[in-house]
């Protein structure tokens, strides 16, 4: 068995699975593959059972569970899983309906392992059906050639190849840390201004404030512009409806995505509302990118030589680009870092042990409550981005991801034809003893390296599958938001940290609702006090 260092999200982890990086039957160079796995697979297959044999509900019995007293009507998509493990095994078939596709959920990691390792060169992810749908069906065909970062094969990975350079690069950072300082900024004095002036606690709808932050964040990336919806007065009534527009989009998108759906064949309300807000989104994009198109054009050739912004930078690639990058960047970061910032900040609140440790690093980093972080400080905190780690296992945002077989494969014993949807359900092994011991423990320092030695690992860890935990996905398809994402984390709740002490007065059993996005369930009502500094 050949052993295969994997370097993923700065942990130094060993594959065991037999085989080479990359191993796809059909769509990669037959030659670049390893002839030996190959065989390995095609044994396997022959001998595999069929695909119909995997063991899940029928189309009836599904159709029937979701109607009005159906056993599936009032589950969530957590105890929906639940039960159809309990009840099939760790690999479930459920039919699709209404031109959704059958899909196949796996709750084990060695399938993931072999989902990821076989996923070709453009990995294909389902699940964006409703925006594929909608950008196809445009009446003025704009993104008849460039379909978003939501799209898959050749034009996904066109459009990523020019993405990455633009935002995947550490260097690119620098452009945006000083405009996410100012909404930080502008968010710690809302929340001073907004806190009960006696108990010092957020009203219960803190996490539309959060949200509204991050939604400020993401904007001074892709929009290039401060939209100010954190601060009490100039409030841009174009960008409030840009911020309503959003939320009526994902939540449509998640309800259309989840629940069995005709729209495809007839516009449905929740259709009609989702293609709305798109047609908004869409509007509001264009004009801003129009007016930095105005803005670029207006500059004087020294101005020019100066930094360019990273929508200058998309809009070097072409103007269609950077609306399109845009809107997948706001629809990508809103929800997903909301959520993640939410579970830190439980996190720190219910372990003020762990609070303080965190404290005392950034403040000897940063002595000055009033100095901003330059990039260089913000590379030397361990503490916080393990915290920042932790907090993610223990409240991951997402169920796990999505694939289709970018191969003929065998998962469990069973063949899974090239193509299929494949979900893979990671979220029940975050807080898995076999992986991580004590794992209902708020545990930092599970991420710290014991040794300079990279293959020394906490004891907190177990045997660590690298594929167990993928927050931000895996390969040439995962998140492009990961730098922002981290930078935009980490400045947050090292700003929160050195300016308030963190509590949370309340239980947070069921802090999280859990779907495709585990979202904040309960009042957010945190406490924030002053950290003196005199
Ligand atoms: C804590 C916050 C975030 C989490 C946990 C997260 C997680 C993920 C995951 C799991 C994927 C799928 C990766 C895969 O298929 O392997 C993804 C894709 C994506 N994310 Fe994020 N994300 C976060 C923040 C952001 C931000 C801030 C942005 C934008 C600035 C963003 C933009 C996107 C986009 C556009 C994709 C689609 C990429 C593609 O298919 O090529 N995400 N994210």
């Amino acid at each position: 068995m050949i052993r295969r260092a994997v370097v993923q999200q700065g942990i130094r982890a060993r594959s065991s699975l037999a085989g080479v990086q990359v191993i796809s039957k059909k769509n990669l160079d037959p030659a670049a593959a390893s002839s030996s796995y190959m065989e390995q697979l095609e044994g396997e297959w022959s001998t595999a059972k069929p695909f119909e044999e995997i063991p899940g509900p029928t189309r009836w019995q599904l159709w029937r569970g979701f109607q009005k007293g159906g056993e599936f009507h009032h589950l969530d998509m957590a105890e929906l899983m639940d039960l159809y493990r309990s009840r099939f095994g760790d690999m479930v078939r459920v039919p699709g309906l209404f031109g959704m596709p059958t899909t196949v959920f796996t709750f084990k990691v060695e399938n993931f392992e072999r989902i990821y390792r076989t996923e070709g060169q453009w990995p294909v992810r389902g699940g964006a059906d409703p925006v594929l749908h909608y950008r196809a069906n445009r009446k003025d065909a704009f993104f008849k050639d460039c379909v978003g970062l939501f799209s898959n094969g050749p034009e996904w990975g066109r459009l990523r190849s020019a993405a990455n350079p633009v935002l995947m690069q550490h260097r690119n950072a620098n452009l945006y840390l000083e405009p996410m300082q100012r909404v930080n900024n502008q968010f710690i004095d809302r929340i001073r201004a907004t806190r009960d002036k006696e108990s010092l606690e957020m009203p219960g709808d803190f996490l539309d404030t959060i949200n509204t932050l991050t939604f400020e964040s993401v904007a001074v990336v892709a929009l290039d512009r401060e939209l100010g919806l954190l601060r009490d007065s100039d409030q841009k009534p174009e960008a409030k409806e840009l911020f309503r527009n959003i939320k009526i989009f994902l939540q449509s998108f998640f309800d259309l995505g989840i629940k069995p759906s005709v729209y495809k064949y007839i516009s449905t309300p929740t259709y009609r509302k989702f293609s709305q807000a798109s047609d908004a989104i869409f509007d509001t994009c264009s004009m801003y990118v129009n007016e930095a198109v105005a803005r670029i054009d207006g500059q004087s050739a020294a101005e020019r030589e100066g930094r360019r912004s990273i929508l200058e930078q998309l809009l070097q690639i072409n103007r269609k680009f950077a609306v399109v990058m845009a809107m997948d960047l706001l629809f990508g970061a809103v929800d997903t870092t909301t959520s993640a910032l939410a579970g830190v900040l439980l996190s720190l609140a219910k372990n003020p042990k762990q609070q303080q440790m965190l404290r005392e690093e950034i403040v000897s980093m940063l002595p000055h409550p009033d100095r901003q972080f330059t990039l260089a400080e913000m590379k030397s905190l361990p503490y916080l981005r393990a915290c920042i780690k932790e907090s993610m296992r223990m409240f991951p945002v997402t169920f796990g991801n999505i694939r289709s077989a970018g191969t003929d494969v065998v998962l469990d014993g069973y063949r899974i034809p090239q193509g299929t949807n494949l979900l893979m359900l990671s979220s029940n092994m975050l807080r898995d003893e076999r992986f991580y011991p004590r794992p209902n423990e708020f545990l930092p320092e599970r991420w710290a390296r014991l040794q300079d030695d990279n293959s020394a690992e906490s004891p907190l860890r177990n045997n660590l599958n690298p594929f167990v935990y993928l927050p931000f996905g895996f390969g040439p398809r995962m998140c492009v938001g990961k730098r922002i994402v981290d930078l935009e984390m980490e400045l947050t709740v090292a700003n929160l940290v050195r300016n308030f002490h963190i509590e949370f007065n309340y239980p947070i059993e069921n802090a999280f609702k859990r779907s495709f996005l585990n979202m904040p369930n309960i009042p957010l009502r945190f406490k924030f006090t002053d950290v003196n500094y005199s």
